[in-house]
C-alpha cells in the first residue's frame, strides 16, 4: 500500500505507464528545438520569446539568476505547462506541444528532480527493477523473474552509477548523493534519449560533487543531458557550452569564459550570484 501511495505521489511519469516509443529523428537537426516560446503567469512573462537548440548527446548547462526562468523552461519541455505561443520538437519528428506529460516521457525524455524521490523502503537493485522499461503493468514487474538481459541491464546501471556494492541495501538508508545517482539510474533504466537534470549537486559533500561531474560527463554522448545548476564551480567543472537565462531568455551562449567575462551576464549576477560568477 505504501509503495502505491508513493507512487502515486510522484513527479514522475514511468515510462511503462505511457505508450510504447517510436524513434527519434536527429538525422537533419538537434534532438531538441525551442522557438519563439512565451509563456505567461497571471500577465508575467516567465518564459519570453525563447530559442534554444541541443544537439544530439549534448551536455548543456543552463544557468541564471533565480526567476529567470529555467524550471519553467523544464515545465515547457516535459509537458507540464503549455506554452501561450511556439515551437517545441524533439528531433524532427515529435511536435512535444501536442503530446501530454506520459507521451512525452514515452518518448525519452527523462526528468530528474532536485529532491530525490526514490522509494526508501526498497532495494536499491528494486528501485532500478522498477524503473525499467517494460510493457508489463507493476506488479508483474515486481514479482516476476527478471531475464537475464534484465538483470545485465540492471548491472549495467549499477556499476554506471557506482552503487554496485550497495545494491541490496534500503534506498533510505543510502547518502543523500547516493540517493541522488539512484535516481539517475532510475532515469537510465528507461534507456533515454535527452536527461535533463535539475540541481543535481545541491547539498552534495565536495567528494558526491566529483563524482556527479563524472557521472553526468560520461552519460552525455550516449544521450542528451541538459543540466540546471546554480554551483558555478561544478558548472565549469563539467560545461562545454553553457546557456545563460535572464526574464524567460538566452542571454548568453558560450563557453564558461566567455559567458562569465561577458558584461551582460556579470550585470544580472551582480547582487546575486556574482561572487559565484567570480569563483567559478
Ligand atoms: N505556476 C506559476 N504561477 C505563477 N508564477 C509562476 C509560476 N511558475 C513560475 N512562475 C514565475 O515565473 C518566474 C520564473 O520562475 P522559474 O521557477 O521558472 O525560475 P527559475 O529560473 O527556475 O528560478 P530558481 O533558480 O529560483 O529555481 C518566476 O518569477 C516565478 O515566480
Amino acid at each position: 500500500m505504501n509503495l502505491i501511495k508513493e507512487m502515486a505521489s510522484r513527479d514522475r511519469v514511468f515510462d511503462f505507464m505511457a505508450p510504447a516509443r517510436s524513434p527519434v529523428d536527429v538525422r537533419h537537426g538537434p534532438i531538441l528545438y525551442l522557438e519563439d516560446v512565451s509563456v505567461s503567469f497571471d500577465g508575467f512573462r516567465a518564459i519570453n520569446d525563447l530559442n534554444l537548440t541541443i544537439d544530439d548527446g549534448e551536455l548543456r548547462c543552463i544557468i541564471g539568476p533565480n526567476g529567470a526562468g529555467k524550471t519553467t523552461m523544464m515545465d515547457i519541455i516535459t509537458g507540464k505547462t503549455r506554452p501561450d505561443h511556439g515551437s517545441v520538437w524533439f528531433g524532427s519528428r515529435h511536435d512535444l506541444l501536442t503530446m501530454n506529460e506520459p507521451q512525452i516521457a514515452s518518448l525519452g525524455i527523462g526528468r530528474k528532480f532536485q529532491k530525490p524521490t526514490t522509494f526508501e523502503a526498497l532495494t536499491v537493485f528494486e528501485n532500478l527493477e522498477l524503473a525499467m522499461a517494460a510493457d508489463k503493468r507493476i506488479w508483474p514487474t515486481l514479482t516476476a523473474r527478471l531475464s537475464g538481459e534484465a538483470r545485465d541491464r540492471i548491472d549495467e546501471v549499477l556499476a554506471t552509477i557506482g552503487l554496485a556494492a550497495h545494491r541490496d541495501r534500503p534506498a533510505g538508508i543510502l547518502s543523500h548523493g547516493q540517493k541522488q545517482w539512484l535516481e539517475i539510474g532510475m532515469l537510465l533504466m528507461q534507456r533515454p534519449r535527452l536527461l535533463l537534470v535539475d540541481e543535481p549537486v545541491a547539498g552534495m559533500t565536495e567528494q558526491e560533487m566529483e563524482r556527479t561531474a563524472e557521472l553526468l560527463t560520461g552519460l552525455a554522448g550516449q544521450q542528451s543531458v541538459v543540466v540546471v545548476e546554480h554551483d558555478m564551480g561544478f558548472v565549469r567543472s563539467i560545461a562545454r557550452t553553457v546557456t545563460v537565462l535572464h526574464q524567460g531568455s538566452v542571454l548568453a551562449e558560450g563557453s564558461m569564459d566567455q559567458v562569465s567575462s561577458d558584461p551582460k551576464v556579470v550585470e544580472v549576477y551582480l547582487g546575486t550570484e556574482s561572487d559565484n560568477m567570480e569563483d567559478a
